[in-house]
């Protein structure tokens, strides 16, 4: 079952400002990136999702659940991290977290042991007992991951969890990120306006610009499908391009350098047999890797930034 399911979703604020629009994608399991630059509506789908907002339009299905008619359902088995400040300074860590718990429906003693365990996973043990408005911004970024995680969701929503942390912390929050996904298997759609900071953790990623879609795809058939063989003989490249073409594959030729699509693995065994028939010499082969950041680079100008 899907993760997030939309068909022809919109969003008007006051009939005025469309922030999502005829918005149809699919995400399986996995850790998601939703990425688009500021205002493209990544926070609207979120709180679509969550039900804290209602669509002017078509429809989201969360875990197979309509986040409006199915709220409760869909709230235990979610959790949020917000974008913006909203953690109690006065309150101690520990406390803050224990309230959530209870607020998601555990029992008082269960409620304290799940705060305690998972202040513990994301690295705030030792600082539990501290009242929040005397932490860092990344420790309150951790806060705000933990109270999301202490009822132990299937999904995690992360609106921007890198938000005002230096590159150290960014890396570090990326990683705890990671580690959800993969040491405790829970799902997580993760936002950011920063595609290159993101694709590392993720197995999928949906792009968005002006709250259309733009882009849906795993990582692996980003990447795969789009790695390239780059070759460069001494001569009669031309020869080599017109052969290996009329074998079916996708070359691409600039003087003694050609470009032939990666689709499977045999692709080299013919490249080098076609050589050898052909009598020529090799000067260079070598596998082009392409980075999804790449695959962004045809969108329009500032769709989203890599
Ligand atoms: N409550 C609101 N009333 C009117 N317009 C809104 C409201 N909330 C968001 N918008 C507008 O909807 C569009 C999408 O905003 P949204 O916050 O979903 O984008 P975003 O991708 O999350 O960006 P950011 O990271 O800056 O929050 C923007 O044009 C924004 O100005």
């Amino acid at each position: 079952m899907p993760l997030i399911e939309t068909t022809a979703l919109e969003k008007r604020y006051d009939n005025r400002v469309t922030a999502l629009a005829d918005l149809t994608f699919a995400i399986e399991p996995g850790v998601v990136g939703l990425v688009g630059v500021n205002g493209a509506g990544k926070s609207t789908l979120i709180k679509l999702a969550l039900g804290l907002l209602e669509p002017t339009g078509g429809q989201v299905r969360v875990l197979g659940l309509d986040p409006i008619a199915d709220g409760d359902r869909v709230r235990a088995r979610v959790g949020y991290m917000p974008e913006h400040d909203c953690l109690p300074p006065d309150m101690i860590a520990a406390e803050f977290v224990t309230h959530m718990a209870r607020v998601s429906g555990l029992p008082k003693a269960m409620a304290r042991e799940r705060a305690s365990e998972t202040l513990r996973h994301v690295g705030l043990y030792e600082e539990r007992y501290r009242r929040i408005g005397g932490y860092s911004t990344g420790m309150k970024q951790r806060v705000k991951l933990a109270q999301a995680l202490v009822h132990d969701p299937e999904l995690l929503l992360l609106d921007e969890p890198t938000n005002g942390l230096d590159p150290a912390g960014r890396r570090a929050m990326l990683d705890l990120v990671h580690r959800i996904g993969t040491d405790f298997g829970i799902s997580v759609v993760v936002c950011s306006h920063l595609l290159g900071e993101i694709e590392r953790i993720c197995t999928s990623l949906v792009a968005i610009d002006a709250g259309r879609l733009l882009r849906s795809a795993t990582l692996d058939s980003m990447t795969q499908a789009r790695d390239m063989l780059m070759l460069e003989i001494d001569e009669n490249a031309e020869a080599l391009s017109a052969a290996l073409t009329q074998q079916g594959l996708e070359v691409r030729a600039d003087k003694r350098v050609l470009l032939v699509r990666m689709d499977d693995e045999d692709v080299y065994d013919r490249i080098r047999d076609t050589i050898a028939d052909l009598d020529l010499s090799l000067h260079r082969l070598e596998r082009q890797r392409h980075q999804v950041a790449d695959l962004f680079r045809d969108l329009p100008e500032g769709a989203v930034h890599v």
